[in-house]
């Protein structure tokens, strides 16, 4: 079994008070680690460490340096590439190749591409008149917000994790990360590759523990934290814009989803099944961006249908280190319950399950893992709570549509903004609808292609704010304006 500490100051640490909790595996239950649990003195460690490196070697590194030193912990990632997709199976039991294919590069890119951004980010300048005719000019410098409190998910720790830390160390901030109770052994080894790198020691701290009452409260409660960026529940984002609000900080929000899939009866019909059940699958459907709601044009909804079930039928069960297997357990016990009392209420709620719908038969070792069956319902009302809530798991709930403005209406008919995709081979319609979808990202015939660069972000309560590209500046630095008379 794995001893998991927090990471301040460059340096390992247990807990003063030597509590510690047990990390038990997706696949079978069995604990695989134990975390030691910060309380508010080892926030307090983190937070002073990072305030510490702001105002010492770190804050002295110009931009090309800070640009150098990120792009050897990319480096470094990648050398360090099979430990980092071994931490990561083991905390969410998902498949290996999507480990190395998607979720552990992107956490080397996360820091790569921050640093080019900033490294070739221009200062806008405005120069002005003035009543003696000399003028005057305004140029726009951008510093560092200060500490940055990270608050991370379980569903894909890693990726979003960096996504968070790249953009956030390019800008010159220092960051103390409370990664998910789930999910701790990625940004614990990280620790490693920023003493192997030489970051200076403060700017990377890591704290482990649960939300409230706990390291995740009082990381966001700390008066010396100067900003909050956060992936997780809805919920828990108000209970952090709450904490935020003491002392005015800036907080960064990628939040719940109950995103539509729309598709046309003109689209490339096999693109759209073969697409659509990655969105709604691919890592058992714990994906923020994934799938949920699939509203099919009539004409082709009942091949939609059953082409969707075919395909669902086929995933292979499996740990992460079988090269066969396609698809893991969910990340916890806990989240089975939910995502299983979801299954229950499509029935009492007058579903009809098309395929799925309960626990799989698995070989007596994985028994007691947090296996559920990819699941397809039809008939459900529009205001079924299946199809209002975020499930967060490995189904979705198909509904035909008739004509354009139903199914915009059906789309936007939900608190939540962050993603939809469209299929259809018609460009005027996929502009039309796209501008009329309210969310944040929207993908026509494809789903999470990633460009680093593009704002990415949710809209009503999906989100607050946009990262990637020069949108990340815009949280991780504060913009001062300059106006110097001629
Ligand atoms: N949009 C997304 O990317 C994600 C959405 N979710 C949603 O959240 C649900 C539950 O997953 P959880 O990991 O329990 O999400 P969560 O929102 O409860 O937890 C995410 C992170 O916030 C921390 N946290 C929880 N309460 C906090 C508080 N009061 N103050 C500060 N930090 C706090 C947690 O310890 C964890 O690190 C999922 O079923 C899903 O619906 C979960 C993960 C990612
Ligand atoms: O690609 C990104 O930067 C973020 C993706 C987000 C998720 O996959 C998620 O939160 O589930």
């Amino acid at each position: 079994m794995r001893l998991v500490d927090n990471f301040i100051a460059g340096e390992y640490l247990a807990s003063a008070s030597s509590r510690r909790f047990d990390k038990r595996s997706p696949l079978d239950d069995r604990v695989i680690a134990s975390v030691a649990e910060a309380g508010r003195g080892e926030i307090d460690a983190a937070v002073g460490a990072a305030r510490a490196a702001l105002a010492g070697e770190w804050g002295a590194l110009t931009t090309e340096q800070r640009v150098d030193l990120l792009h050897g912990v990319a480096n470094e990632i990648t050398r360090r590439f099979e430990d980092f997709v071994a931490a990561e199976m083991a905390d969410t039991g998902q498949p290996g190749h999507v480990m190395r294919h998607v979720f552990i590069p992107r956490g080397a890119a996360n820091f790569k591409v921050f640093a080019d951004v900033v490294k070739n980010v221009a200062s806008e300048s405005f120069r002005m008149a003035t009543p003696d005719g000399q003028g005057a000019l305004n140029y726009a410098i951008r510093v560092p917000k200060g500490v940055i409190g990270v608050i991370c998910p379980w569903n894909a720790p890693f990726m979003l994790m960096t996504w968070k830390v790249g953009p956030a160390l390019a800008c010159g901030n220092t960051v103390v990360v409370k990664p998910s109770e789930e999910s701790p052994q990625t940004a614990a080894l990280l620790g490693e590759v920023m003493n192997a790198v030489g970051v200076p020691k403060g700017v990377y701290n890591v704290v482990h523990g649960f939300g409230p009452d706990s390291a995740g409260e009082f990381l966001t409660q700390h008066p010396g934290v100067d900003a909050i960026t956060f992936t997780g529940e809805t919920r828990t984002g108000a209970a952090i814009m709450k904490a935020a609000s003491e002392g005015m900080r800036d907080v960064s929000f990628e939040l719940g989803g109950k995103n539509a899939a729309i598709v046309f009866a003109d689209c490339d019909f096999d693109a759209a099944v073969g697409t659509i059940f990655r969105s709604a699958f691919l890592n058992t459907g714990q994906v923020c961006l994934g799938t949920e709601r699939v509203y099919v044009e009539r004409p082709i909804f009942a091949r939609f249908v059953q082409a969707l079930k075919a395909r669902a039928e086929t995933v292979k069960y499996g740990r992460p280190e079988d090269h066969d297997a396609d698809y893991g357990p969910l990340i916890s016990q806990a989240h089975r319950q939910k995502v299983l009392s979801y299954y229950r209420k499509a029935v009492e709620e007058g579903a009809t399950v098309v395929t799925g719908g309960g626990v799989p038969e698995m070989p007596e070792a994985l028994a007691d893992g947090a296996w559920v069956q990819p699941t397809i319902w039809t008939g459900l009302a529009d205001d079924a709570a299946v199809v209002r809530e975020e499930i967060f798991g490995p189904c979705c709930h198909i509904r035909p549509f008739d004509s354009e403005d139903e199914v915009v209406g059906l789309a936007n008919d939900t608190v939540y903004g962050l993603s939809t995709t469209i299929w259809t081979t018609s460009l005027a319609r996929a502009h039309r609808v796209a501008a009329r979808v309210e969310v944040g990202i929207t993908w026509v015939n494809s789903w999470f292609l990633r460009d680093l660069r593009t704002p990415f972000g949710g809209s009503k309560q999906s989100g607050i704010g946009r990262e990637g590209g020069v949108h990340s500046l815009e949280f991780y630095t504060e913009t001062r304006n300059i106006c110097v008379k001629l």
